[in-house]
């Protein structure tokens, strides 16, 4: 964009341009950076931050906790007191998951057998959590599925299966435990977890972008259906956090990171600690009054894409100097 600013002056934006490189390699030292310098200034902070007990007597449903950011959401409720249920369609993976939590916090953590693909397993799964804990006072939806491909080698079942996972399976679970719970007159937080392109849209990951969409849709309109049964619902968008299920199927040859962590104004890539605090606290008692809220968590990396002269920060003060002077030169139009 710097360059393109000064096209008329061809001499001048070579300058920009050089100056602009060799600011980026005196910023990050290499080309091969891991994190902005400007990292240092928010450093990630991972104790749990609300009260110890916040969660003594309530029992959370995290679907995919036995993985990567539902897995640091279990841990994190289940420090503060929660019992927690994880589900998802590997037992091993959960019982693993389920036995490392409990032995390090003293709370249960209870595994479940579930593909949210499938209303019936979505059945006998609630089933199974009514007769282990009773109805969740906590529900994250947080299973997904998602890789990155052309959408013109795309086949139905590859469409089918992302959409399946993501919309549907969140829809079945929420149907289903939104009846029990009704039917019992209980209350319960319900949270989604989507994803900054869930408002955008994206390329290359196109089923994923219309299924988060379709979860959004989803969990404002029970927001505003569902608070008359003690209901709240309340949305996530993460942006890029290192796990092995997403980075694996969305940045398989490690190639993209560099231009993620470039384009964050906070330098870094976020930490499943970070956005476990967050949720816990939407999922709390402290955030009673929140409903129908999207929380953007990301490091600004979304307005960071969105702004049109945002790659004007590459720019020097020297830069910026004969730039002035060519804007102020120019009489009228
Ligand atoms: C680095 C980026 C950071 C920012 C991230 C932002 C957003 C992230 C959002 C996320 O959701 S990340 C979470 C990612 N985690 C997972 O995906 C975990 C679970 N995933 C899986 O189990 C599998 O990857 C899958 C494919 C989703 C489901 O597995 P399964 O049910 O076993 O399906 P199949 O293997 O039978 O495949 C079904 C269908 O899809 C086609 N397909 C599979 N992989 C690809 C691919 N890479 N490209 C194109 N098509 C693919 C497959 O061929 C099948 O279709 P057919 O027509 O052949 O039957
Ligand atoms: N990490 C990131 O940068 C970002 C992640 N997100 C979102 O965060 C959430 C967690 O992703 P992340 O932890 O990174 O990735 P993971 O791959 O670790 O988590 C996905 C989980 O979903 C479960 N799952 C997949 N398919 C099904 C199914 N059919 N039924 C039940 N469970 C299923 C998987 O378990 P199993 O294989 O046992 O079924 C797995 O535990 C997702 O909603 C993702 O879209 C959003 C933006 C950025």
């Amino acid at each position: 964009m710097a360059a393109r600013v000064v096209g008329r002056a061809g001499r001048l934006a070579l300058v920009v341009r050089s100056s602009a490189v060799r600011l980026q390699s005196r910023l990050h030292g290499s080309t091969g950076l891991r994190s902005g310098s400007q990292a240092n200034f928010f450093p990630p902070l991972e104790d749990a931050m609300l009260p110890s007990g916040s969660f003594n007597n309530r029992m959370a449903l995290i679907t995919g906790g036995g993985t990567g950011l539902g897995r640091a959401m279990t841990a994190t409720l289940s420090q503060l007191g929660a019992q927690c249920i994880i589900a998802s369609r590997k037992l091993d993976v959960l019982q693993r998951t389920a036995e490392e939590i409990s032995s390090q916090t003293g709370n249960k953590v209870h595994a479940v057998q579930c593909d949210v693909r499938d209303p019936q397993a979505v059945s006998q799964c609630v089933d199974q959590i009514e007769a282990l804990t009773g109805l969740p006072d906590v529900i994250i939806n947080n299973a997904a599925g998602n890789f990155v491909c052309p959408s013109e080698r795309l086949s139905p079942n590859a469409w089918k299966t992302i959409t399946d996972i993501v919309l549907n399976g969140t829809a079945f679970v929420t149907l289903e435990l939104g009846k029990r719970l009704i039917q019992n007159q209980k209350g319960a937080s319900f949270l989604a977890i989507t994803t900054i392109y869930a408002e955008s849209g994206s390329g290359f990951v196109v089923p994923s972008a219309s299924a988060k969409a379709g979860v959004e849709a989803l969990y404002k309109s029970l927001a505003a259906e569902w608070g008359r049964y003690g209901h709240r619902f309340n949305i996530i968008q993460p942006g890029p956090i290192r796990t092995k299920g997403a980075f694996s199927r969305l940045d398989p040859t490690g190639a993209f990171e560099k231009a993620m962590i470039d384009r964050i104004p906070t330098g870094r890539l976020g930490t499943p600690a970070e956005i476990a605090n967050l949720a816990a606290y939407v999922s709390s008692n402290y955030a009673s009054w929140m409903s129908g809220a999207v929380i953007r968590f990301d490091g600004g990396e979304y307005v960071s894409l969105a702004g049109e002269f945002n790659e004007l920060r590459s720019v020097t003060p020297d830069q910026w100097k004969l730039l002035e002077a060519m804007i102020r030169k120019t009489k009228g139009s």
